[in-house]
C-alpha cells in the first residue's frame, strides 16, 4: 500500500526569502506527503551538506528518485532513508544535497501515516505517544548571525518549564516576546526583529540578560508557573581558532573565561538552558562546564554534535554536554534523527528538537517530538514559519484529549 509511485521537487521561498527544497511523495494507494529543506544560518562545520535548492533538485532527481520510485515503501522509514543513503553515496549528503534528503524523507513518513490513516507523531513513535509534550524553547531577544548590529550572543530563550500544558507554555513564550516590546518601548529602545523572529535590538548582553529576566519575571508572575530562561551562544561564530579566543563586541576572553563567564551566568540567572557555549571542536571545554554546572542546567550540543551519532558518541565518552539539539536537516534524514535521539535518551541526555532559522510552513518536527518524548522543542516565539510548529503542538495535544 505504501510502495511509493511517484516524488515531485519544486523550489519554493523559506522564510529568509531563499529558494528551498520541497518534496512531495505519493503512494500507492493514494497516500500523499509534502515536506520541506529548513536552512541554517549559524551552521557547524560538521553538518550535512546543502546544496544550491536547484543543483539538489537536479542531483535527486537522477540519483534518489529512481530508487524510490517502485522500490521502497513509504511507510517503512528505513528503507527510504537507506535508499536516499546509497542514492547519495557520501557521509554528508554532498551528491544529492541534505536539503533534498531530509525533504523527501520527512515528505516520505507524511505519505507513510497518510496511508495508515494515523497521525505523524504515532506513525513515527507508536500509539503510546501523545502523553507527553516537549517544553517550547521560545527566541524572545537574538542576534550573533541572526541579526546584524544586535546582541552577541545568538538567542534569549524564554523556557516555561513550569507550564501545566504545552498550550500554556507556548501563550507563555508570546506574552514573554510581548513584554519585552514593552519594555524595550520604555527604555526607548527601537527595533526590529531576527530571523526567528526575536526581537533584535541594538543593546549588549548584559542589558539583553537583565530584559530578559524582568520579562519572564514578569509574565511568571501573572500566570503563576514558572519561566526561565536560557541561551544559545552560538559560540563557534565568536571562536576565533587562530588566536584561541572567543570575540564579544567589546572584549574577547580565553576559553577558561568563557567557561568562567557562562558558569557565571547560570549561577546569576538560574539558566535552565545553555546551547553551544563553547566552540564546535572543543570537547573538552564542554566537559568541563558540564561537570561545573551540568547539575543545574542543561548543557546542550548543537553545533557540537550536528545530529550526529559518532560525534554524541565522543561526547559521551567524554562527558560533554547533557543535552542535543535535534535538527533533521544537520544530518539528512529522520532515521538519523531519531538514532540520535535514541542513543541520547539511553545515556541521559535530554533532545532538544529544533527548528533552522530559514524555515517554512513545515510542522514535522512537532510530530517528531512527540514522537520521540523529547522534553523540549526550540522553534522560536511568534511568526508564521514558527506558529506553524507551535500551533500543530496545541493541536496534537487538543486531539489527544
Ligand atoms: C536554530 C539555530 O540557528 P541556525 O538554524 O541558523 O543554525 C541554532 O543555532 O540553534
Ligand atoms: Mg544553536
Amino acid at each position: 500500500m505504501t510502495l511509493i509511485t511517484d516524488v515531485r521537487l519544486r523550489r519554493i521561498l523559506d522564510s529568509r526569502g531563499n529558494p528551498t527544497v520541497e518534496a512531495d511523495v505519493l503512494t500507492e494507494s493514494g497516500g500523499f506527503g509534502r515536506a520541506a529543506a529548513p536552512s541554517g544560518a549559524s551552521t557547524g562545520e560538521y553538518e550535512a551538506i546543502e546544496r544550491p535548492a536547484s543543483e539538489a533538485i537536479a542531483a535527486a532527481r537522477e540519483h534518489a528518485v529512481p530508487r524510490l520510485v517502485g522500490e521502497a515503501y513509504a511507510g517503512n522509514q528505513r528503507e527510504v532513508d537507506g535508499a536516499l543513503r546509497a542514492a547519495d553515496g557520501t557521509d554528508d549528503f554532498s551528491k544529492i544535497g541534505a536539503n533534498s534528503a531530509v525533504a523527501i524523507s520527512m515528505a516520505a513518513a507524511k505519505a507513510g501515516a497518510d496511508v495508515l490513516g494515523a497521525p505523524l507523531f504515532q506513525h513515527l513513535g507508536g500509539t503510546f505517544r501523545g502523553q507527553n509534550f516537549p517544553i517550547p524553547l521560545g527566541n524572545v531577544v537574538g542576534g550573533g548571525e541572526h541579526a546584524a548590529d544586535a546582541t552577541d550572543i545568538q538567542e534569549f530563550l524564554s523556557a516555561p518549564v513550569g507550564a501545566p500544558s504545552v498550550d500554556d507554555a507556548v501563550f507563555a513564550n508570546a506574552a514573554v516576546h510581548a513584554k519585552v516590546s514593552d519594555l524595550l518601548a520604555e527604555r526607548g529602545v527601537a527595533c526590529g526583529k531576527g530571523d526567528e523572529g526575536a526581537w533584535a535590538p541594538s543593546i549588549d548582553d548584559d542589558e539583553a540578560f537583565e530584559l530578559v529576566d524582568e520579562a519572564v519575571s514578569a509574565v511568571s508572575d501573572e500566570v503563576g508557573f514558572e519561566i526561565g530562561f536560557g541561551l544559545d551562544v552560538a559560540a563557534a561564530e565568536m571562536y576565533d581558532d587562530e588566536n584561541d579566543v572567543y570575540e564579544y563586541s567589546d572584549t574577547t576572553c580565553t576559553t577558561d573565561e568563557q567557561i568562567e563567564y557562562i558558569a557565571t551566568l547560570v549561577d546569576e540567572y538560574d539558566l535552565v538552558y545553555v546551547e553551544d557555549p563553547l566552540d564546535e571542536n572543543d570537547y573538552g571545554a564542554f566537559a568541563e562546564l558540564t561537570d561545573r554546572v551540568g547539575d543545574q542546567t542543561l548543557i546542550c550540543g548543537d553545533d557540537l554534535f550536528v545530529t550526529n551519532t559518532e560525534r554524541l558518541a565522543t561526547g559521551i565518552d567524554r562527558g560533554a554536554a547533557n543535552s542535543i539539539l535535534i535538527k533533521p536537516n544537520q544530518i539528512g534524514t529522520l532515521t538519523d534523527a531519531f538514532d540520535a535521539i535514541e542513543l541520547a535518551t539511553e545515556h541521559g541526555y535530554d533532545s532538544v528538537v529544533s527548528h533552522r532559522s530559514g524555515e517554512t510552513e513545515d510542522a514535522t518536527i512537532a510530530h517528531l517530538a512527540v514522537a520521540t518524548d523529547a522534553p523540549f522543542i526550540k522553534t522560536g516565539a511568534v511568526g508564521g514559519e514558527r506558529t506553524a510548529k507551535l500551533n500543530e503542538l496545541i493541536r496534537i495535544a487538543d486531539d489527544a484529549t
